[in-house]
């Protein structure tokens, strides 16, 4: 496939390198520079495009893809407020996005495990329930894309918590949650690739639900194979669609 590259800075580099190994051309790279003076006339001829940049340039990027016809990944996280407008938007214009807060085979592992570990808890009043996510200091959104998700899947299992609430350590006063809140406290350490948590409490046990990343390669190759998901197909999907756990 013939690739554009959406923000080319720590997760771009490497999805490049992915991108190679698998046999795909990288049609074109857009960064910070020369963004501004792209045009629908420019991608079209592409197949796909992959965008790992910053919420806004996202949201921009979106429309471009929609207008010149070339179905987009989106990775970058930041602008899921805006969900239901794009999601109109692409479906309006018979385009093709596929996002995902997570494109790594275990974090969306996590993601199904975290929805049956909250589903057999529901039950059992006595725990309490909290996320947690630990990112490098240079990331500009929290919580964390994955975090929300996270938060997600235990909301739409839970008859206690009604949504979710966030507090950057060390940012601000520590919230305290209310009981019906589910609290995501974010941390920012140094060069952090992403950790998350899941931590069920109760007066006489915890129970911990962890996935580390070691590095970005698990995000890169994930965002790749979506990338070969989506081609040839139309409509709005997130990543979590090409995985069945189930089977
Ligand atoms: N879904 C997933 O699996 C993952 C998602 N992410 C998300 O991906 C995003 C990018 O992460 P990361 O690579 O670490 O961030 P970086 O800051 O390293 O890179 C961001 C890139 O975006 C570019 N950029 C800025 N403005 C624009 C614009 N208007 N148009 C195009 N590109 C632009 C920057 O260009 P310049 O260098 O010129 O400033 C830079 O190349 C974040 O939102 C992060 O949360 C990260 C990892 C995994
Ligand atoms: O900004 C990052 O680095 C990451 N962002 C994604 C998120 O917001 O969940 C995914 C991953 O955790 C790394």
């Amino acid at each position: 496939m013939n690739i554009i590259l959406l923000g080319y800075g720590k997760m771009g580099q490497i999805i490049e390198r992915y991108a190679l190994k698998r046999g795909h051309q990288i049609f074109l790279v857009v960064d910070e520079h020369n963004r501004p003076s792209l045009t629908a006339d420019d991608i079209k001829g592409a197949d796909v495009a992959i965008d790992f940049s910053v919420p806004f340039a996202a949201l921009d990027n979106m429309n471009l893809c929609l207008e010149a016809g070339v179905p987009i990944v989106v990775g970058t996280t930041g602008w899921y407020d805006q969900l239901e407008e794009v999601k109109t938007k692409c479906l309006e214009a018979d385009g093709s996005i596929l996002y995902g807060s997570n494109f790594s085979i275990g974090v969306n592992v996590f993601f199904h495990i975290n929805r049956m570990l909250a589903k057999a808890l529901q039950p059992y009043k006595q725990y309490d329930v909290q996320v947690e996510e630990i990112h490098h200091i240079h990331k500009l959104d929290a919580p964390s894309g994955t975090a929300i998700t996270i938060a997600e899947g235990i909301l739409d299992n839970s008859d206690v918590k009604t949504n979710w609430v966030n507090t950057v350590i060390g940012d601000q006063d520590e919230i305290i949650p209310k009981p019906q809140e589910l609290l995501i406290e974010s941390h920012r350490i140094e060069e952090v690739p992403g950790t998350h948590t899941v931590l069920y409490s109760s007066e006489v046990d915890q129970i911990e639900f962890k996935h580390t990343a070691h590095s970005r390669d698990g995000f890169a190759l994930g965002a790749v194979v979506a990338a070969e998901w989506l081609n040839g197909k139309k409509g709005f999907y997130q990543v979590t669609e090409i995985f069945d756990f189930n089977k």
